[in-house]
Order: structure tokens, then sequence, then C-alpha cells
């Protein structure tokens, strides 16, 4: 399948002023308390950055990688952690970024993962929802938008690896 077109559904201006609005709401959550925000490798890792500097807490930045999608557009269902975080969490405000939340099934297996590494307080924040495709349930806290069910690209979102670096938030139109 090759992509026909991109429709800009989010600019580089909406998801910044959006991006700083989340960063002002979790700063008022942990205040002076250290929160640890752990990018899910690799659509996160643009949100991450950016939300990163808009807040005022103390901040650590962890990395994981979990497999659930195959190439194009279908999850394979399947969850797996790739690359496991690097140090400990037990204790500790976490805060676990995420670019896209769709099936739920990637957040509800790691959120149950995390939880049994006893952090202090953990908590959900996704630039994305596409809650007409919820398959898990999943509680979010932050979410920065809402959308239909449309694949999208850009802002670290992929199609088979490509159009991560788009600066804005596109649908796709798929050749027939
Ligand atoms: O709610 P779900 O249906 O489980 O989908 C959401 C997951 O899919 C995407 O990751 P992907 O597996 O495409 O990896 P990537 O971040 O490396 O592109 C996204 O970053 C989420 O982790
Ligand atoms: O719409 C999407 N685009 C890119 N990656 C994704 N992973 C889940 N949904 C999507």
């Amino acid at each position: 399948m090759k992509i026909k077109k991109i429709n800009v559904h989010l600019t580089e201006e909406q998801i910044e002023q959006r991006v700083r609005e989340l960063g002002a709401e979790i700063s008022k959550v942990y205040g002076d308390e250290p929160v640890c925000l752990i990018c899910i490798l690799k659509g996160s890792v643009f949100f991450t950055c950016e939300l990163a500097k808009r807040i005022t807490s103390p901040v650590e930045i962890e990395f994981m990688s979990v497999s659930s999608y195959g190439s194009g557009t279908s999850s394979s269902g399947v969850v797996r952690i790739v690359n496991d975080l690097g140090t400990s969490i037990e204790g500790k405000n976490v805060l676990v970024i995420e670019d896209i939340i769709d099936s739920g099934r990637t957040l509800s297996y790691l959120l149950e993962n995390l939880k049994t590494r006893n952090p202090k307080t953990l908590r959900l924040c996704t630039l994305l929802d596409k809650p007409d495709r919820r398959v898990v349930d999943v509680n979010v806290d932050y979410v920065g938008f809402v959308i239909p069910d449309e694949f999208v690209v850009g802002y670290g979102l992929d199609y088979d690896q490509k159009y991560r670096n788009l600066p804005y938030i596109g649908f796709v139109e798929i050749e027939e």
C-alpha cells in the first residue's frame, strides 16, 4: 500500500499550543515533586521532548520500547517489551508519555507491567486519543487531542517507519 496524500489535521502551531497547556497542567499537579517521564519509543520521542520543556517540576526522562504493530496500519495485538527501563521506578512519580492510544492494548499491557514495579504514582499522558478504536479500557490522565478513526502520521507517528519527521499531524490517503 502506498500513500497518495497526507491531509493536515493538526498544524504545528496547534500542537505547540496544546503541548504548552498540557505542560502547565502537569506542572500544577506535581509542583516541586520530581516526576519521571517514560517515553515510549519511537513514536512519542518528539512529544516527550517538547512536553518536558514545558514542565516546570524536576524531570527525569527514561525510555522504553514496546512492540505491538507490524508494518503498515494494523496492530498485531501481541505486545512485548523490546527495550526495558534501565532504572528502578520504585517510589517515583511516573508519567508515561505516548503519542497515540488506539486499541489500548499497548498501554493496558504496559501500565499493568509498570504497576508491579511499585511507583509512588503512575499516570498516563497521550498526545492523541482515538477512542473509536478502543478494544481494551485504559485510564488516560492527560489527552492532547481526541481524533477520529483515521490513520495519522507526523510528529513522531509513522507509516512503515516513515513520516515521523513531519512537523504536523496528518490523515493519510492510501492509493487504491
Ligand atoms: O493502542 P494501541 O492499538 O496498542 O496502539 C498504540 C501504540 O501504537 C504505536 O506504537 P507502534 O507500535 O506503532 O510503535 P512506534 O511508536 O515505534 O511507531 C503507539 O506509539 C502506541 O505505542
Ligand atoms: O494512526 C496511527 N498512526 C501511526 N501509528 C499508530 N499506531 C496506532 N495508531 C496509529
